[in-house]
């Protein structure tokens, strides 16, 4: 959390002070090694290295002033925050977060030392601002896997867990109020004696403390868990034993979230349990993370200690860095209404729609929210504008085939003229968006064109001509004609099969035949014909072309490019939208991703000239 440290998760571990429960004193389990720099201590031969190790003696206001006074700094710097206190019954969690009122004020827990921090700086703050910024409280339990809202006037009536964040809140202007908070909320929770503590909380304590003002909500929950114990060490029977199983199973899925995010799973089983369901937004990448872990002195505690150290080392692997997320998410709230406008800029569809509305300016949230939906609506307009490309398509790659019959030695049919087509208003879309516009090079319109080239440019994503599916008769006749023997890249076959099946498809119109009665032997195509130093060229612009649409696609495209791994995919359509699509290979070169002769290796697999 400090400047060397980005990692915003910290581990600490208190000892616990001999309990009233012990009959007896005997020497600590737990030891403290002198050269470990408060971070380390030994239990039993097993050696745990932490962010902090607090000894009994430590005072609860070291204790504040080192693990939690940064996070509040982060706090009230908008970041979303979490102290979270666990471990083996009676080993402080409650006494350490305050969530009781202290008998004596250095008794006082974290809740009221945080309030007095943040309600000094906001104070501070509001004398610079006219705005006014609220602070606030909610306080909830989760009591046999249902959440129950401790500050509404029905507190034993569960809330449905996705609606958490709809509870009372209460407004926090002095240490009074928090007081007041805390004993209605204590009130209320449920508490049972146990073997281990006259007073154990049976349930998990969240007390959020919201920090509103007029362009940010943010909230920092001290979160009070439920002992660790095992369901034996309880003594409990019936309903006390099913809350401990609970109790364990809220503990064992926070365990499995925090390992699955450590191991960087794509999924984390935040739906396991109400307790990681309400926590979901504290336990991302975006948020500081605080973990207390109370362990006891006692040898009789030794297994629980253990498994309480566990948790905390295998929490250690956490890496979460909430300054990186917001750096991300601000280059792309930078990025995306340049994307938008783009957008609205070369879709008329869009364009209509866009100007009957206005756009406010309004924080980064809802702007990327906004945007977000209009890029959906491209895709709408990228599949209407793909069934254009498709008729249009048709009349194109005629124009570039030329069926050859081998045993008359003439063509059976001569190319067709390809009409420029006036964009309808349905079309505009695809027509305006077209590259090689009429306007720019009004030549080229009229020349026939090779269809593996034709590109077309679609709200900045260039797009590759849409395949056509070959109907029944067509596969009939394609499966007459020969397999071509010279090796061809992949993509050029592809090619030359569609135009092959396109001009079936054309000549059975025109002479309608039956598949046997084809007479055609070879389908060739012009500029796939290797028959001199010119064509030789053609072909390799051609196959430039077609690689460049290829790395214009999506990622499970990308992947396909011999040569292309899903990193490098990845990579490359990050890179590719920073530059609104690759345009030439030397764009390509020159990415910083390609590792020693790589970009040599795919140019070779994709026969490309380096
Ligand atoms: N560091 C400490 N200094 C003084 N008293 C402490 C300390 N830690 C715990 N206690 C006392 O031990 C008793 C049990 O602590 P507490 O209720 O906080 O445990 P807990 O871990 O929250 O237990 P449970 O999980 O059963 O709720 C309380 O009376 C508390 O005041």
């Amino acid at each position: 959390m400090d400047g060397e440290n980005p990692n915003a998760v910290r581990i600490a571990v208190r000892e616990a002070p001999y309990s009233q429960f012990s009959g007896r004193r005997e020497p600590s389990v737990v030891q403290f090694p002198t050269r470990s720099n408060g971070k380390s201590l030994m239990v039993e031969q097993n050696e745990f290295h932490f962010d902090y190790v607090f000894p009994a003696t430590i005072s609860q206001d070291e204790m504040y002033q080192a693990l939690i006074q940064p996070l509040v700094d982060k706090f009230l710097e908008g970041y979303p925050c979490t102290a979270l206190a666990y471990g083996q019954t009676g080993t402080g969690k409650s006494y350490s977060m305050g969530m009781a009122p202290p008998d004596k004020p250095e008794h006082m827990g974290v809740l009221p030392r945080v309030l007095a921090d943040i309600l000094e700086r906001v104070t501070a703050r509001q004398e610079n601002h006219k705005n006014p910024v609220l602070v606030y409280a909610s306080f909830i339990e989760i009591y046999n896997e249902k959440p129950f809202d401790l500050l509404s006037s029905r507190p034993h009536m569960p809330m449905v867990a996705a609606r958490c964040r709809q509870c009372t809140c209460l407004p926090l202007h002095s240490q009074e109020d928090l007081q007041d908070i805390l004993e209605l909320g204590i009130r209320n929770r449920r508490v049972r004696a146990t073997n281990m503590n006259s007073n154990s909380s049976r349930s998990h304590a969240i007390v959020t403390i919201h920090v509103k003002s007029d362009t940010h909500h943010c909230r920092m929950n001290i979160v009070d868990l439920a002992g660790s114990e095992g369901v034996r060490r309880t003594g409990h029977e019936g309903v006390a034993r099913q809350e401990g199983v609970n109790i364990n199973l809220g503990l064992l899925s926070i365990n499995k979230v925090v390992m699955a995010m450590a191991a960087g799973h794509p999924l984390i089983p935040y739906r396991d349990s109400v307790l990681t369901a309400v926590l979901q937004e504290s336990l991302t990448a975006q948020a500081y993370l605080t973990f207390l872990a109370c362990i006891s002195p006692h040898r009789c505690d030794l297994s629980e200690t253990l498994s309480t150290l566990r948790f905390g080392s295998g929490a250690k692997k956490l890496r979460l860095n909430p300054l990186q997320v917001a750096r991300q998410k601000q280059s792309l709230a930078a990025r995306t209404p340049h994307v938008f406008r783009q957008v609205l800029s070369t879709s008329t569809a869009i364009k209509s729609r866009a100007a009957n509305r206005t756009i406010p300016a309004t924080p980064l949230d809802g702007e990327l929210r906004r945007s977000r939906s209009e890029l959906d609506m491209t895709t709408k307009a990228k599949k209407r504008a793909r069934k254009l490309l498709e008729q249009e398509e048709t009349t194109l790659e005629t124009s570039s085939v030329r069926i050859v019959d081998i045993d008359q030695g003439r063509d059976l049919m001569t190319p067709l003229k390809v009409e420029p087509r006036q964009p309808s208003n349905l079309h505009s879309t695809a027509m305006a968006m077209f590259e090689e516009t009429e306007s720019e090079e009004p030549s080229r319109v009229q020349q026939p064109m090779n269809p593996s080239t034709a590109r077309y440019q679609l709200f900045n994503t260039i797009i590759s001509p849409i395949r056509l599916r070959p109907s029944g008769s067509q596969r009939e006749v394609s499966r007459k004609q020969p397999t071509k023997k010279r090796t061809l890249p992949l993509l050029l076959q592809e090619s030359l099969r569609r135009s092959e099946r396109l001009a079936n498809r054309l000549r059975l119109q025109r002479e309608p035949v039956t598949a046997v009665e084809v007479k055609t032997e070879t389908v060739t195509q012009l500029p796939l014909v290797d028959d001199g130093p010119h064509n030789n060229e053609r072909m390799d612009e051609n196959r430039v072309r077609m690689f460049l649409d290829q790395l214009n696609r999506n990622v499970t495209e990308l992947k396909k490019i011999p040569g292309i791994g899903p990193k490098t995919a990845t990579s490359l359509v990050i890179y590719r939208s920073d530059l609104g699509g690759f345009h030439n290979l030397g764009e390509v070169k020159s990415l910083p991703l390609w590792r020693g002769n790589q970009w040599k290796k795919i140019c070779d697999l994709n026969h490309l000239l380096t």
